[in-house]
Protein backbone atom coordinates (compact mmCIF):
# COMPACT_ATOMS: atom_id res chain seq x y z
CA UNK A 1 0.00 0.00 0.00
CA UNK A 2 1.43 3.50 -0.74
CA UNK A 3 2.74 5.61 1.89
CA UNK A 4 0.08 9.00 3.04
CA UNK A 5 1.77 11.89 1.87
CA UNK A 6 0.68 13.62 5.58
CA UNK A 7 0.81 11.94 8.84
CA UNK A 8 -2.46 10.25 9.10
CA UNK A 9 -4.12 11.81 13.11
CA UNK A 10 -6.49 8.66 13.68
CA UNK A 11 -4.73 4.99 14.85
CA UNK A 12 -6.86 1.60 14.34
CA UNK A 13 -8.29 0.77 17.87
CA UNK A 14 -8.26 4.43 19.53
CA UNK A 15 -11.28 6.10 20.36
CA UNK A 16 -12.16 9.72 18.88
CA UNK A 17 -15.14 12.56 19.42
CA UNK A 18 -16.34 13.31 15.99
CA UNK A 19 -19.07 15.67 14.47
CA UNK A 20 -20.49 14.16 11.90
CA UNK A 21 -21.54 16.53 8.98
CA UNK A 22 -22.87 14.23 6.19
CA UNK A 23 -23.84 11.39 5.13
CA UNK A 24 -21.49 8.92 3.02
CA UNK A 25 -23.11 7.58 -0.13
CA UNK A 26 -23.50 4.40 1.62
CA UNK A 27 -25.71 5.71 4.62
CA UNK A 28 -22.57 6.09 6.69
CA UNK A 29 -21.87 9.31 9.03
CA UNK A 30 -19.24 11.37 7.69
CA UNK A 31 -16.75 13.29 9.72
CA UNK A 32 -13.37 14.76 10.51
CA UNK A 33 -10.38 14.64 12.47
CA UNK A 34 -8.00 17.09 12.31
CA UNK A 35 -9.35 17.59 8.30
CA UNK A 36 -8.70 13.55 8.20
CA UNK A 37 -12.19 11.50 6.78
CA UNK A 38 -13.72 8.73 8.54
CA UNK A 39 -16.64 7.25 8.08
CA UNK A 40 -19.10 6.18 10.80
CA UNK A 41 -21.74 3.91 10.48
CA UNK A 42 -25.00 4.55 11.85
CA UNK A 43 -23.30 8.20 13.11
CA UNK A 44 -25.82 10.60 11.94
CA UNK A 45 -25.36 14.59 10.35
CA UNK A 46 -25.14 17.20 13.47
CA UNK A 47 -24.05 14.94 15.70
CA UNK A 48 -21.13 14.42 18.13
CA UNK A 49 -19.94 10.59 18.28
CA UNK A 50 -17.33 8.72 20.27
CA UNK A 51 -16.02 6.05 17.77
CA UNK A 52 -13.61 3.58 17.94
CA UNK A 53 -11.40 3.44 14.70
CA UNK A 54 -11.71 0.21 13.02
CA UNK A 55 -9.75 0.76 9.36
CA UNK A 56 -7.27 3.39 8.13
CA UNK A 57 -6.46 3.86 4.49
CA UNK A 58 -4.73 6.35 2.68
CA UNK A 59 -7.20 9.30 2.69
CA UNK A 60 -9.87 8.11 4.76
CA UNK A 61 -10.64 6.10 8.08
CA UNK A 62 -13.65 3.85 9.55
CA UNK A 63 -14.95 4.21 12.96
CA UNK A 64 -17.41 1.57 14.83
CA UNK A 65 -20.12 4.25 16.63
CA UNK A 66 -19.40 3.57 20.24
CA UNK A 67 -21.66 6.21 21.76
CA UNK A 68 -23.87 9.19 20.49
CA UNK A 69 -22.62 11.97 22.54
CA UNK A 70 -24.82 14.55 20.31
CA UNK A 71 -27.79 12.99 19.01
CA UNK A 72 -29.91 14.97 15.85
CA UNK A 73 -33.53 15.29 16.29
CA UNK A 74 -33.74 13.13 13.42
CA UNK A 75 -32.54 10.21 15.06
CA UNK A 76 -35.31 7.80 15.84
CA UNK A 77 -35.57 4.52 16.83
CA UNK A 78 -35.64 1.77 14.10
CA UNK A 79 -38.93 -0.31 14.11
CA UNK A 80 -37.13 -3.42 13.49
CA UNK A 81 -35.98 -5.75 15.67
CA UNK A 82 -33.08 -6.91 13.92
CA UNK A 83 -31.79 -3.58 12.26
CA UNK A 84 -28.47 -3.08 13.71
CA UNK A 85 -27.54 -6.54 12.92
CA UNK A 86 -29.24 -6.93 9.43
CA UNK A 87 -27.44 -5.43 6.49
CA UNK A 88 -31.23 -4.99 4.29
CA UNK A 89 -31.29 -1.58 5.35
CA UNK A 90 -28.77 1.45 6.35
CA UNK A 91 -31.39 4.52 7.25
CA UNK A 92 -34.07 3.10 9.72
CA UNK A 93 -32.40 5.03 12.61
CA UNK A 94 -33.34 8.49 10.24
CA UNK A 95 -36.56 9.92 10.46
CA UNK A 96 -38.18 9.42 6.81
CA UNK A 97 -38.75 13.14 6.45
CA UNK A 98 -34.85 13.39 6.75
CA UNK A 99 -34.09 10.89 4.57
CA UNK A 100 -36.03 12.38 2.07
CA UNK A 101 -33.68 15.59 2.90
CA UNK A 102 -30.85 13.63 2.37
CA UNK A 103 -31.17 11.56 -0.69
CA UNK A 104 -31.67 14.77 -2.38
CA UNK A 105 -28.32 15.92 -0.92
CA UNK A 106 -26.48 12.99 -2.50
CA UNK A 107 -27.61 13.76 -5.56
CA UNK A 108 -26.86 17.47 -5.27
CA UNK A 109 -23.11 16.80 -4.29
CA UNK A 110 -22.77 13.84 -6.87
CA UNK A 111 -23.74 16.22 -9.53
CA UNK A 112 -21.40 19.11 -8.16
CA UNK A 113 -18.26 17.16 -7.34
CA UNK A 114 -18.56 14.56 -9.86
CA UNK A 115 -20.30 15.97 -12.80
CA UNK A 116 -18.77 19.35 -12.21
CA UNK A 117 -21.99 20.69 -13.14
CA UNK A 118 -23.30 23.99 -11.60
CA UNK A 119 -27.42 25.85 -11.71
CA UNK A 120 -28.95 22.52 -11.82
CA UNK A 121 -31.88 21.95 -10.74
CA UNK A 122 -32.34 19.24 -8.16
CA UNK A 123 -36.02 18.94 -6.71
CA UNK A 124 -36.91 17.89 -3.64
CA UNK A 125 -36.92 13.82 -3.04
CA UNK A 126 -40.85 12.75 -4.07
CA UNK A 127 -41.24 10.07 -0.91
CA UNK A 128 -44.55 7.95 0.08
CA UNK A 129 -46.39 8.13 1.91
CA UNK A 130 -46.52 5.29 3.74
CA UNK A 131 -42.92 4.25 3.05
CA UNK A 132 -43.34 0.25 4.37
CA UNK A 133 -44.44 -3.07 3.38
CA UNK A 134 -43.25 -1.44 -0.27
CA UNK A 135 -41.20 -4.08 -1.94
CA UNK A 136 -42.75 -6.68 -4.73
CA UNK A 137 -39.76 -8.81 -4.17
CA UNK A 138 -37.61 -10.83 -1.99
CA UNK A 139 -34.14 -12.92 -2.99
CA UNK A 140 -33.58 -14.54 0.63
CA UNK A 141 -30.64 -16.75 0.86
CA UNK A 142 -30.58 -20.03 3.31
CA UNK A 143 -27.72 -21.10 5.82
CA UNK A 144 -27.56 -22.36 9.11
CA UNK A 145 -27.47 -21.16 12.36
CA UNK A 146 -27.27 -23.70 15.48
CA UNK A 147 -27.72 -26.54 13.33
CA UNK A 148 -30.85 -25.38 11.77
CA UNK A 149 -32.03 -24.24 8.67
CA UNK A 150 -32.25 -20.25 8.67
CA UNK A 151 -33.29 -17.56 6.15
CA UNK A 152 -32.35 -13.82 6.43
CA UNK A 153 -30.62 -11.13 4.64
CA UNK A 154 -26.50 -10.72 5.01
CA UNK A 155 -24.93 -8.82 7.76
CA UNK A 156 -23.39 -5.45 6.42
CA UNK A 157 -20.07 -6.61 4.13
CA UNK A 158 -20.12 -10.41 5.34
CA UNK A 159 -21.70 -13.73 4.27
CA UNK A 160 -22.90 -14.49 7.69
CA UNK A 161 -26.60 -14.85 7.65
CA UNK A 162 -28.94 -12.82 10.27
CA UNK A 163 -32.17 -15.08 10.85
CA UNK A 164 -35.03 -12.95 10.61
CA UNK A 165 -38.81 -13.70 10.85
CA UNK A 166 -40.14 -10.74 9.34
CA UNK A 167 -38.99 -7.97 7.30
CA UNK A 168 -40.61 -4.58 7.50
CA UNK A 169 -40.48 -3.19 4.06
CA UNK A 170 -41.45 -6.64 1.92
CA UNK A 171 -44.35 -6.99 0.84
CA UNK A 172 -45.92 -9.70 3.63
CA UNK A 173 -47.06 -12.40 1.05
CA UNK A 174 -42.97 -12.29 0.07
CA UNK A 175 -42.69 -12.90 4.10
CA UNK A 176 -45.30 -15.44 3.81
CA UNK A 177 -43.17 -17.47 0.93
CA UNK A 178 -39.92 -17.39 2.48
CA UNK A 179 -40.78 -18.67 5.73
CA UNK A 180 -43.05 -21.22 4.86
CA UNK A 181 -40.98 -22.49 2.00
CA UNK A 182 -38.33 -22.88 4.59
CA UNK A 183 -40.46 -24.92 6.83
CA UNK A 184 -41.25 -27.02 3.75
CA UNK A 185 -37.61 -27.71 3.18
CA UNK A 186 -36.90 -28.15 6.48
CA UNK A 187 -39.51 -30.81 6.70
CA UNK A 188 -38.54 -32.59 3.47
CA UNK A 189 -34.53 -32.41 4.29
CA UNK A 190 -33.69 -30.25 1.63
CA UNK A 191 -30.26 -29.43 1.91
CA UNK A 192 -29.90 -25.86 1.92
CA UNK A 193 -26.36 -24.80 -0.51
CA UNK A 194 -22.79 -23.94 1.19
CA UNK A 195 -21.15 -21.63 -0.04
CA UNK A 196 -17.82 -22.66 1.84
CA UNK A 197 -17.83 -25.93 0.37
CA UNK A 198 -20.06 -25.60 -3.09
CA UNK A 199 -22.19 -28.50 -1.46
CA UNK A 200 -26.23 -28.70 -0.73
CA UNK A 201 -28.57 -27.80 -2.94
CA UNK A 202 -31.03 -24.40 -2.19
CA UNK A 203 -29.35 -21.38 -2.57
CA UNK A 204 -32.55 -18.62 -2.40
CA UNK A 205 -35.71 -19.04 -2.26
CA UNK A 206 -37.14 -15.78 -3.87
CA UNK A 207 -40.32 -14.19 -3.91
CA UNK A 208 -42.30 -12.18 -6.41
CA UNK A 209 -45.73 -10.61 -5.86
CA UNK A 210 -48.16 -8.80 -7.96
CA UNK A 211 -48.89 -6.09 -6.10
CA UNK A 212 -52.33 -5.43 -8.29
CA UNK A 213 -53.56 -8.53 -8.51
CA UNK A 214 -52.46 -10.50 -5.61
CA UNK A 215 -50.46 -13.08 -7.86
CA UNK A 216 -47.17 -14.61 -6.43
CA UNK A 217 -43.94 -16.39 -7.90
CA UNK A 218 -41.90 -18.74 -5.56
CA UNK A 219 -38.24 -19.17 -7.24
CA UNK A 220 -35.77 -21.61 -6.07
CA UNK A 221 -31.97 -21.18 -6.92
CA UNK A 222 -30.29 -24.90 -6.92
CA UNK A 223 -26.84 -25.88 -6.80
CA UNK A 224 -27.92 -28.67 -9.64
CA UNK A 225 -30.86 -29.75 -11.23
CA UNK A 226 -32.31 -32.60 -9.25
CA UNK A 227 -34.73 -31.40 -6.38
CA UNK A 228 -35.24 -34.47 -3.86
CA UNK A 229 -39.00 -34.93 -3.49
CA UNK A 230 -39.74 -32.34 -6.09
CA UNK A 231 -43.46 -33.47 -6.32
CA UNK A 232 -43.98 -33.00 -3.00
CA UNK A 233 -42.45 -30.01 -2.41
CA UNK A 234 -44.43 -28.41 -5.13
CA UNK A 235 -47.97 -29.92 -3.56
CA UNK A 236 -46.91 -28.57 -0.07
CA UNK A 237 -46.01 -24.76 -1.81
CA UNK A 238 -49.14 -24.85 -3.43
CA UNK A 239 -51.18 -26.19 -0.04
CA UNK A 240 -49.76 -24.00 2.43
CA UNK A 241 -49.38 -20.80 0.12
CA UNK A 242 -53.00 -19.88 -1.55
CA UNK A 243 -51.88 -17.08 -4.04
CA UNK A 244 -49.10 -19.11 -5.85
CA UNK A 245 -49.84 -19.24 -9.16
CA UNK A 246 -45.75 -20.15 -10.25
CA UNK A 247 -43.28 -22.27 -8.78
CA UNK A 248 -40.17 -21.61 -10.68
CA UNK A 249 -36.95 -23.16 -10.49
CA UNK A 250 -33.20 -21.56 -11.46
CA UNK A 251 -30.21 -23.82 -11.53
CA UNK A 252 -27.14 -21.83 -10.53
CA UNK A 253 -24.10 -24.14 -10.08
CA UNK A 254 -21.11 -21.48 -10.48
CA UNK A 255 -19.56 -20.22 -7.40
CA UNK A 256 -20.35 -16.68 -7.93
CA UNK A 257 -21.91 -14.21 -5.97
CA UNK A 258 -24.52 -13.56 -9.11
CA UNK A 259 -27.95 -15.29 -7.51
CA UNK A 260 -29.70 -16.46 -10.95
CA UNK A 261 -28.39 -18.82 -13.14
CA UNK A 262 -29.00 -19.60 -17.09
CA UNK A 263 -31.33 -22.46 -16.77
CA UNK A 264 -35.26 -21.49 -15.79
CA UNK A 265 -37.88 -24.43 -15.09
CA UNK A 266 -40.97 -23.80 -14.16
CA UNK A 267 -42.01 -26.37 -11.80
CA UNK A 268 -45.61 -26.03 -11.66
CA UNK A 269 -48.38 -22.75 -12.67
CA UNK A 270 -47.23 -20.00 -14.96
CA UNK A 271 -43.65 -19.10 -16.55
CA UNK A 272 -44.71 -15.78 -15.34
CA UNK A 273 -47.01 -13.33 -13.11
CA UNK A 274 -48.86 -11.00 -14.07
CA UNK A 275 -49.13 -7.15 -12.74
CA UNK A 276 -50.07 -3.47 -13.34
CA UNK A 277 -49.05 0.16 -13.31
CA UNK A 278 -51.09 2.36 -14.36
CA UNK A 279 -53.51 0.99 -17.01
CA UNK A 280 -50.79 -1.39 -18.46
CA UNK A 281 -50.58 -4.74 -17.88
CA UNK A 282 -47.28 -6.51 -17.21
CA UNK A 283 -46.32 -10.40 -17.52
CA UNK A 284 -42.96 -10.79 -14.97
CA UNK A 285 -41.20 -13.66 -15.56
CA UNK A 286 -38.57 -15.10 -12.90
CA UNK A 287 -35.22 -13.30 -13.88
CA UNK A 288 -36.56 -10.52 -15.17
CA UNK A 289 -36.18 -6.92 -13.74
CA UNK A 290 -39.32 -5.27 -12.66
CA UNK A 291 -39.06 -1.62 -9.98
CA UNK A 292 -38.93 -3.24 -6.51
CA UNK A 293 -41.29 -0.58 -5.28
CA UNK A 294 -44.70 -0.30 -7.40
CA UNK A 295 -46.49 2.78 -5.53
CA UNK A 296 -43.01 4.27 -6.41
CA UNK A 297 -42.65 3.09 -10.21
CA UNK A 298 -45.83 4.99 -10.85
CA UNK A 299 -44.28 8.58 -9.83
CA UNK A 300 -41.21 7.31 -11.56
CA UNK A 301 -42.61 6.12 -14.84
CA UNK A 302 -44.96 9.06 -14.70
CA UNK A 303 -41.88 11.75 -14.07
CA UNK A 304 -40.36 10.06 -16.99
CA UNK A 305 -43.01 10.67 -19.60
CA UNK A 306 -43.60 14.30 -18.70
CA UNK A 307 -40.15 14.61 -18.99
CA UNK A 308 -40.45 12.89 -22.58
CA UNK A 309 -42.60 15.63 -23.70
CA UNK A 310 -44.68 13.29 -25.85
CA UNK A 311 -47.44 14.49 -28.64
CA UNK A 312 -48.01 11.30 -30.47
CA UNK A 313 -45.56 12.23 -33.56
CA UNK A 314 -42.21 11.28 -31.96
CA UNK A 315 -39.89 8.29 -32.51
CA UNK A 316 -38.36 7.54 -28.95
CA UNK A 317 -35.28 4.62 -27.72
CA UNK A 318 -36.31 2.74 -24.42
CA UNK A 319 -32.21 1.56 -23.67
CA UNK A 320 -32.21 -0.80 -21.44
CA UNK A 321 -35.81 -1.44 -21.23
CA UNK A 322 -36.25 -4.76 -19.10
CA UNK A 323 -39.72 -6.25 -20.17
CA UNK A 324 -40.56 -2.73 -21.57
CA UNK A 325 -42.28 -1.10 -18.63
CA UNK A 326 -41.21 2.39 -19.71
CA UNK A 327 -41.52 2.02 -23.20
CA UNK A 328 -44.96 1.15 -23.11
CA UNK A 329 -45.64 3.93 -20.76
CA UNK A 330 -43.71 5.98 -23.70
CA UNK A 331 -46.05 3.72 -26.41
CA UNK A 332 -49.16 5.31 -25.06
CA UNK A 333 -48.17 8.95 -26.24
CA UNK A 334 -45.49 8.27 -29.17
CA UNK A 335 -44.94 7.41 -32.85
CA UNK A 336 -43.12 4.89 -32.67
CA UNK A 337 -41.28 3.24 -29.35
CA UNK A 338 -38.00 1.00 -29.61
CA UNK A 339 -36.91 -0.58 -26.67
CA UNK A 340 -33.10 -2.59 -26.18
CA UNK A 341 -32.41 -5.10 -23.71
CA UNK A 342 -29.41 -7.65 -22.98
CA UNK A 343 -31.87 -10.36 -21.03
CA UNK A 344 -33.31 -12.76 -23.38
CA UNK A 345 -36.20 -13.61 -20.92
CA UNK A 346 -37.11 -9.95 -20.64
CA UNK A 347 -37.14 -8.92 -24.09
CA UNK A 348 -39.73 -12.27 -24.58
CA UNK A 349 -41.78 -10.57 -21.77
CA UNK A 350 -41.45 -7.31 -23.35
CA UNK A 351 -42.80 -8.35 -26.69
CA UNK A 352 -46.26 -10.11 -25.14
CA UNK A 353 -46.73 -7.51 -22.72
CA UNK A 354 -46.93 -4.88 -26.08
CA UNK A 355 -49.01 -7.52 -27.38
CA UNK A 356 -51.24 -8.07 -24.21
CA UNK A 357 -51.94 -3.97 -24.53
CA UNK A 358 -52.62 -4.04 -27.59
CA UNK A 359 -49.76 -1.35 -28.62
CA UNK A 360 -48.19 -2.14 -32.00
CA UNK A 361 -46.15 0.55 -32.26
CA UNK A 362 -43.30 -0.88 -29.47
CA UNK A 363 -40.71 -2.66 -31.31
CA UNK A 364 -37.74 -4.85 -28.80
CA UNK A 365 -35.13 -5.63 -29.64
CA UNK A 366 -32.26 -8.25 -27.45
CA UNK A 367 -28.42 -6.80 -27.19
CA UNK A 368 -26.15 -4.75 -25.39
CA UNK A 369 -27.75 -1.21 -25.67
CA UNK A 370 -24.09 -0.33 -26.33
CA UNK A 371 -24.42 -2.54 -29.61
CA UNK A 372 -27.75 -2.32 -30.77
CA UNK A 373 -28.61 1.65 -30.70
CA UNK A 374 -24.62 2.10 -33.09
CA UNK A 375 -26.06 -0.31 -35.02
CA UNK A 376 -29.47 1.46 -35.84
CA UNK A 377 -27.59 4.78 -35.85
CA UNK A 378 -25.84 3.94 -38.80
CA UNK A 379 -28.69 2.05 -40.27
CA UNK A 380 -30.27 5.66 -40.38
CA UNK A 381 -32.49 5.58 -37.72
CA UNK A 382 -33.82 9.08 -36.45
CA UNK A 383 -35.52 9.50 -32.99
CA UNK A 384 -36.72 12.47 -31.11
CA UNK A 385 -36.14 11.09 -27.77
CA UNK A 386 -33.72 9.04 -26.08
CA UNK A 387 -35.00 7.36 -22.33
CA UNK A 388 -32.05 5.32 -20.54
CA UNK A 389 -32.41 3.50 -17.73
CA UNK A 390 -28.80 1.74 -17.36
CA UNK A 391 -28.36 -0.49 -14.04
CA UNK A 392 -25.78 0.56 -11.08
CA UNK A 393 -22.50 1.08 -13.60
CA UNK A 394 -24.19 3.44 -15.41
CA UNK A 395 -23.96 3.98 -19.57
CA UNK A 396 -21.38 2.73 -21.69
CA UNK A 397 -19.08 5.34 -23.24
CA UNK A 398 -20.00 4.14 -26.48
CA UNK A 399 -23.59 4.11 -26.00
CA UNK A 400 -23.14 7.78 -24.60
CA UNK A 401 -21.01 8.61 -28.26
CA UNK A 402 -23.90 7.64 -30.17
CA UNK A 403 -26.22 9.27 -28.52
CA UNK A 404 -24.56 12.89 -29.05
CA UNK A 405 -24.53 11.90 -32.50
CA UNK A 406 -28.21 10.81 -33.04
CA UNK A 407 -28.67 14.00 -31.95
CA UNK A 408 -32.49 13.97 -30.10
CA UNK A 409 -34.49 16.84 -28.74
CA UNK A 410 -34.16 15.02 -25.29
CA UNK A 411 -32.44 12.88 -23.44
CA UNK A 412 -33.88 11.07 -20.20
CA UNK A 413 -31.87 9.85 -17.74
CA UNK A 414 -33.45 7.25 -14.91
CA UNK A 415 -30.86 6.55 -12.96
CA UNK A 416 -30.08 4.15 -9.47
CA UNK A 417 -26.75 5.84 -8.90
CA UNK A 418 -26.33 9.28 -8.48
CA UNK A 419 -21.88 8.92 -9.33
CA UNK A 420 -22.19 7.28 -12.48
CA UNK A 421 -25.56 9.76 -13.56
CA UNK A 422 -23.08 12.40 -12.61
CA UNK A 423 -20.69 10.96 -15.09
CA UNK A 424 -22.49 10.14 -17.88
CA UNK A 425 -24.55 13.91 -17.72
CA UNK A 426 -20.82 15.17 -17.59
CA UNK A 427 -20.14 13.23 -20.24
CA UNK A 428 -23.63 14.41 -22.42
CA UNK A 429 -23.01 18.27 -21.59
CA UNK A 430 -19.59 17.81 -23.06
CA UNK A 431 -21.04 16.62 -25.73
CA UNK A 432 -24.11 18.86 -27.06
CA UNK A 433 -26.69 18.28 -24.14
CA UNK A 434 -27.59 20.46 -21.41
CA UNK A 435 -29.10 19.45 -18.33
CA UNK A 436 -32.20 21.11 -17.14
CA UNK A 437 -33.28 19.35 -14.30
CA UNK A 438 -33.35 16.35 -11.74
CA UNK A 439 -35.72 14.79 -9.98
CA UNK A 440 -35.07 12.11 -7.46
CA UNK A 441 -37.62 9.90 -6.53
CA UNK A 442 -37.62 8.27 -3.13
CA UNK A 443 -38.19 4.41 -4.45
CA UNK A 444 -36.43 2.62 -1.50
CA UNK A 445 -37.23 4.15 1.90
CA UNK A 446 -35.05 3.14 4.74
CA UNK A 447 -32.23 2.02 2.45
CA UNK A 448 -29.08 4.77 0.91
CA UNK A 449 -30.43 4.09 -2.63
CA UNK A 450 -31.66 7.22 -4.80
CA UNK A 451 -33.51 6.96 -8.06
CA UNK A 452 -33.19 9.97 -10.05
CA UNK A 453 -35.07 11.01 -13.30
CA UNK A 454 -32.99 13.87 -15.36
CA UNK A 455 -34.26 15.99 -18.56
CA UNK A 456 -31.38 16.94 -20.81
CA UNK A 457 -32.06 19.17 -23.84
CA UNK A 458 -30.23 19.85 -26.99
CA UNK A 459 -27.80 22.54 -26.25
CA UNK A 460 -28.00 24.10 -29.80
CA UNK A 461 -25.03 26.61 -29.43
CA UNK A 462 -23.04 23.81 -28.74
CA UNK A 463 -24.63 20.95 -30.27
C1 LIG B 1 -32.47 -0.48 -13.96
S1 LIG B 1 -33.06 -1.76 -15.01
C2 LIG B 1 -34.30 -0.90 -15.90
C3 LIG B 1 -35.37 -1.72 -16.56
C4 LIG B 1 -36.61 -0.99 -17.02
N1 LIG B 1 -36.34 0.26 -17.64
C5 LIG B 1 -37.60 -0.84 -15.88
O1 LIG B 1 -37.84 0.26 -15.40
O2 LIG B 1 -38.16 -1.87 -15.45
C6 LIG B 1 -31.73 -1.97 -16.10
C7 LIG B 1 -31.93 -3.02 -17.15
O3 LIG B 1 -30.79 -2.99 -18.00
C8 LIG B 1 -30.50 -4.30 -18.43
N2 LIG B 1 -29.12 -4.25 -18.93
C9 LIG B 1 -27.96 -4.37 -18.25
N3 LIG B 1 -26.91 -4.15 -19.05
C10 LIG B 1 -27.40 -3.88 -20.29
C11 LIG B 1 -26.81 -3.55 -21.54
N4 LIG B 1 -25.51 -3.44 -21.69
N5 LIG B 1 -27.63 -3.31 -22.58
C12 LIG B 1 -28.98 -3.40 -22.45
N6 LIG B 1 -29.59 -3.72 -21.30
C13 LIG B 1 -28.82 -3.95 -20.22
C14 LIG B 1 -30.79 -5.14 -17.21
O4 LIG B 1 -31.02 -6.49 -17.54
C15 LIG B 1 -32.05 -4.45 -16.66
O5 LIG B 1 -33.22 -5.01 -17.21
Amino acid sequence: MAKPKFPVPIEKNNYYEIDITGLGHEGEGVGKVEGFTVFVPRALPGERVKAKITKVQKTYGYGRLIETLVATPDRQEPPCPIYHRCGGCQLQHLSYEAQLRHKRQTVVDALTRIGKLEGVKVHETLGMEEPWLYRNKAQVPLGEIDGRLAVGFYAPRTHEIIEMQGCPIQHPYNDEIVHTTKQILQELGIKHYDEQTHTGLVRHIIGRVGFHTGETMVVLVTNGRKIPKAELLVEKIRERIPHVVSIIQNVNTQQTNVIFGRETVTLWGNDTITDTIGDIKFDISARSFFQVNPVQTEVLYGKTLEYAQLTGTETVIDAYCGIGTISLFLAKKAKDVYGVEVVPEAIEDAKKNAALNGLENAHFEVGGAEVVIPRWHEEGVKVDVIVVDPPRKGCEEELLATIAEMKPERVVYVSCNPSTLARDLRYLEDHGFKTVEVQPVDMFPHTFHVECVSLLVRDRISG
